[in-house]
């Protein structure tokens, strides 16, 4: 895989950024005055209750939601600049692949849209993308057929066949077994560290996030805001191992703490 062109600064810098919705027909504040530098390459982690924002902050990265206020810069420019060429990937928690494709037709399929096309040669193949993810011998399957943790294994394969340099990862391991999602943790830092792409990952689990990150964006709800940054500052790269120190878990008191606060 080749690495990311280097940039210097920001992949994501949020600045005041509010967002504003209609919920059983009163307004409801979703983000309020949300500040947030991400470097480029760097991995970052969001936690918080449920209804926090964690979602619609992705959203407003992504392009999918515009905010009430504030500003929003991603790779260096306005999100939408980002999305068109569609240098950001998404992985969510249902894998989203169409069944009636086989797993490679859907690793394909950002390949064969839009304007990515032409830099396929500097990219990962479909094929490697998928032998990255370990899938190689699935190729032929349906994603009927496969366990859900190799369809989360597909569904980022499918992510990183347009070479993103931003991956938005929306609770991707929610739904699997501790044992699959410990595995595709080692997985994805592994992944993180060949394509040198800056990852904002959303989850509800403290021990994935403090695995994961190199630091935390701990938010708090009603209205959704960011609580606290916690640095995680262990090396890379990082084996289950790591749960067992003593580092890991004075973390992880720590950011339990901040949440069991907020309630
Ligand atoms: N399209 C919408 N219309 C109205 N309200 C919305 C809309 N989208 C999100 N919300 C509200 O905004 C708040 C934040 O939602 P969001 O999905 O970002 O939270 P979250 O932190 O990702 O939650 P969870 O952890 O449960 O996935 C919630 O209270 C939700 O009801």
């Amino acid at each position: 895989m080749t690495a990311a062109p280097a940039l210097a600064g920001s992949a994501v810098r949020l600045a005041d950024i509010s967002v504003e919705f209609v919920r059983d027909g009163k307004p409801f504040t979703a983000l309020r005055g949300v500040d947030l530098d991400v470097a480029d390459g760097e991995f970052v982690a969001l936690l918080g209750p449920s209804g926090c924002g964690k979602s619609t902050l992705l959203r407003v990265v992504s392009d999918l939601l515009a905010p009430a206020t504030g500003t929003a810069e991603v790779l260096g420019g306005p999100p939408r600049q980002a999305r068109v060429a569609r240098d950001v990937g998404f992985v969510f928690q249902d894998s989203a692949l169409l069944p009636w494709k086989k797993v490679i037709d859907n690793v394909r399929l950002p390949a064969t849209v839009g304007p990515r096309r032409s830099r396929q040669m500097t990219g990962l193949t479909p094929e490697e993308a998928l032998a990255l993810v370990g899938l190689t011998d699935a190729a032929g399957a349906y994603p009927s057929q496969l366990s859900g943790g190799m369809r989360q294994r597909a569904s980022i394969a499918r992510a990183l066949v347009t070479d993103p340099r931003l991956l938005l990862m929306d609770e991707p391991f929610g739904a699997l077994d501790e044992i699959t999602r410990d595995r595709l943790n080692v997985e994805l830092l592994d992944i993180w560290q060949r394509s040198r792409a800056t990852v904002l990952f959303v989850t509800h689990s403290i021990p994935e996030a403090v695995f994961l990150a190199q630091r935390i964006v701990v938010m708090a709800a009603n209205p959704g805001r960011v609580h606290e940054i916690v640095d995680v500052p262990m090396p890379y790269p990082r084996d289950v191992g790591l749960r067992e120190t003593p580092e890991f878990n004075r973390i992880v008191s720590h950011l339990r703490r901040a949440l069991d606060s907020q309630r």
